[in-house]
């Protein structure tokens, strides 16, 4: 062996090991001081945690553990929400907890009571009037100036009376019988077997509609379900809210709506659009198309009403709802711009249908899953849902079609379709409330005499979580499966029956509550009813029926998932 070898050192070498060896050092030392810090901080969040008794009685919130200083539990909060939310719930049975997101804290009520007395609070003690407003700019683009904000808040109490439209008995059923008659003309048109896409109908064209032949030689429409189903609701519900013209005229309208909902909770961020992030651009290219045709509309009511003519675009604008007929007089009482107008109308059209549309996509998935649902269904429905096929007079046959459509015997009369709309908003959506709290507030935890009482302290945020309720197998037997007649409560005996929300709140609470509670609930018996009547459904390839994975959305879940149906004319119904 050569003794030099080992004895002389080669410098350059010696340098690089103390090197890596430093650096080797400086990243234990960090991992483990990171460590420490984590521990620390895990050992004094669960020592400050749970809830302390205050001499009055009441009882702070008590916070979930955390590891990271400051940012709490916005990891966890981001990535897993579920998972997070259903082992506090099963921790924290009272019905309360609180997390720690950037150092400010939030409340997360799911105790169906105290939701309740929460969401009915005075505006002065709870409200969420800086959230809308941030909405309001930043997602559906309303103007920051301090004379435009003056002007929403001149607005608000003006535009709730408005609402009175979407609920109120008379102009509900109109707008609902408007709904209807469109849809039993273009029912029949779901899919039309059209080769060519330029005879196809829109939604056709959006959800990829192609014939397709089946193993044992039937004609069937392969298309996308989703858009399918979306994109028909969008098109024959919204004229009753904005009028025939508007739809007619704007065809990609609702792709760009799509595309803000997806976008939303990046729109929200506030984050220019010049950033190198595709979601942030993509949602304000489609809001700013979105947008720009509400304008024009917003500029056709405005001529129109000064008494020149709209446009010839613009000829039917006497069919525009009462909606947004009253809103009109309100803008223009007020003196609001035009891109005032058009953000307030944007965030309405989007309410709209961001949930109620993929409300009935999931109705009808859990519907034709099940082949005795879908009969029992069918069933119940035929009295008042008469779906024919016309005898055959000519060469061609005719399509079948819809005559009589009784939408109030759907709500009064067919349990089993009420109670498959109630279980879809428990199970396919998981919608929140939020407010902050102004004063503090204590609260009990349940209606009994004897409830712990919790403190809601100013300055913090509360979200009531009806989704973790909804989910909570000490409410719902067996939560995470979809039951059709779950919400059927048998009275007095067999005969009579009740189907009704129970502690459900899908719609929240108070003076945010959905101001389009009664009309989404029309419509999704409407069209769920006449899809059934009309049209089977199958997976593509004769495939078992597979549930889309949900993808978390505002309120109702959206999916990523493409499902292909094969979609063929009913079978067996009457000629008449
Ligand atoms: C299944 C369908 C729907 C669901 C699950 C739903 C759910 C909700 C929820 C959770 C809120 C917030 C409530 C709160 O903050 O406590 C809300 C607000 C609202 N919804 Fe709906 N909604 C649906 C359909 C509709 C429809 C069809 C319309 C319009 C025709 C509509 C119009 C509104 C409006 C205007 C608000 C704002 C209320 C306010 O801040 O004063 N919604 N909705």
């Amino acid at each position: 062996m050569d003794p030099n070898a080992t004895d002389v050192p080669v410098p350059g070498l010696q340098i690089k090991s103390t090197t890596s060896q430093k650096l080797d050092t400086t990243w234990l030392t960090a991992l483990v001081a990171l460590l420490i810090l984590a521990i620390t901080t895990r050992f004094i969040s669960g020592l400050l945690g749970p809830s302390k008794s205050a001499h009055d009685g009441s009882k702070s919130v008590p916070m979930i553990p955390y590891w990271i200083p400051i940012i709490g539990h916005i990891p966890q909060f981001s990535f897993a929400p579920q998972d997070l939310l259903s082992k506090a719930r099963d921790t924290y049975r009272s019905g309360v907890f609180a997390l720690n997101l950037g150092s400010t804290t939030h409340n997360i009520v799911f105790s169906p009571s105290m939701g309740g007395s929460l969401m009915n609070q005075k505006h002065s003690i709870a409200n969420m009037d800086s959230v809308g407003k941030h909405v309001m700019t930043a997602v559906f683009g309303f103007p920051k100036s301090k004379a435009s904000m003056q002007r929403y808040d001149a607005s608000l109490s003006g535009l709730n009376t408005c609402y009175k439209h979407l609920i109120s008995e008379s102009s509900l059923k109109n707008m609902v019988q408007n709904t209807i008659d469109v849809t039993k003309r273009n029912i029949a048109n779901l899919v039309t077997f059209s080769e060519s896409r330029v005879d196809q109908v829109e939604w056709e064209r959006t959800s990829n509609a192609e014939t397709n032949t089946k193993p044992d030689g039937e004609l069937v429409v392969e298309a996308s379900m989703m858009p399918l189903i979306r994109d028909f609701i969008a098109a024959n519900a919204n004229p009753s809210l904005i009028g025939s013209d508007f739809v007619n005229n704007n065809p990609d309208f609702f792709q760009d709506l799509w595309d803000v909902d997806r976008g939303f909770k990046w729109l929200a961020t506030g984050l220019p659009a010049w950033l190198p992030i595709p979601q942030v651009w993509k949602a304000k290219i489609a809001r700013n198309r979105a947008f720009d045709q509400i304008l024009k509309f917003e500029e056709a009511m405005e001529r129109r009403a000064n008494g020149e003519d709209p446009g010839q675009e613009w000829q039917d604008l006497d069919n525009v709802g009462p909606v947004l007929t009253e809103r009109l007089t309100l803008y223009r009482q007020l003196r609001f711009t035009m891109n005032e107008r058009a953000a307030l109308e944007l965030s309405l059209l989007w309410a709209m249908n961001a949930n109620a549309n993929m409300l009935v996509f999931w109705m009808l998935n859990h519907i034709y899953a099940d082949k005795d649902v879908l009969a029992r269904l069918r069933e119940e429905i035929a009295p008042f849902v008469h779906a024919f096929q016309p005898k055959q007079t000519l060469k061609m046959p005719e399509p079948p079609r819809i005559d009589t459509f009784d939408h109030e015997a759907l709500t009064s009369k067919c349990p089993l379709l009420k109670s498959c709309y109630i279980e879809s908003l428990r199970l396919d959506a998981a919608p929140w409330s939020f407010r902050v709290m102004q004063e503090d507030l204590v609260l009990p935890a349940s209606k009994e005499k004897d409830a712990e009482r919790f403190l809601l302290k100013k300055g913090t945020y509360a979200h009531i979580a009806h989704s973790v309720h909804h989910t909570d197998p000490a409410y719902f037997d067996d939560p995470q499966a979809w039951r059709a007649d779950r919400h059927i409560k048998h009275e007095r005996g067999d005969d009579e029956v009740s189907v009704n929300m129970g502690t459900i709140r899908p719609y929240g609470g108070g003076h945010s509550m959905c101001k389009g509670r009664a009309f989404a609930q029309k419509e999704a018996l409407v069209f769920a009813a006449a899809f059934i009547s009309m049209w089977d459904m199958e997976p593509a390839d004769g495939a078992p029926w597979k549930l889309p994975r949900y993808k978390p959305a505002t309120g109702v879940y959206s999916t990523n998932d493409d499902i292909r149906v094969w979609i063929s004319r009913r079978k067996g119904l009457p000629e008449v």
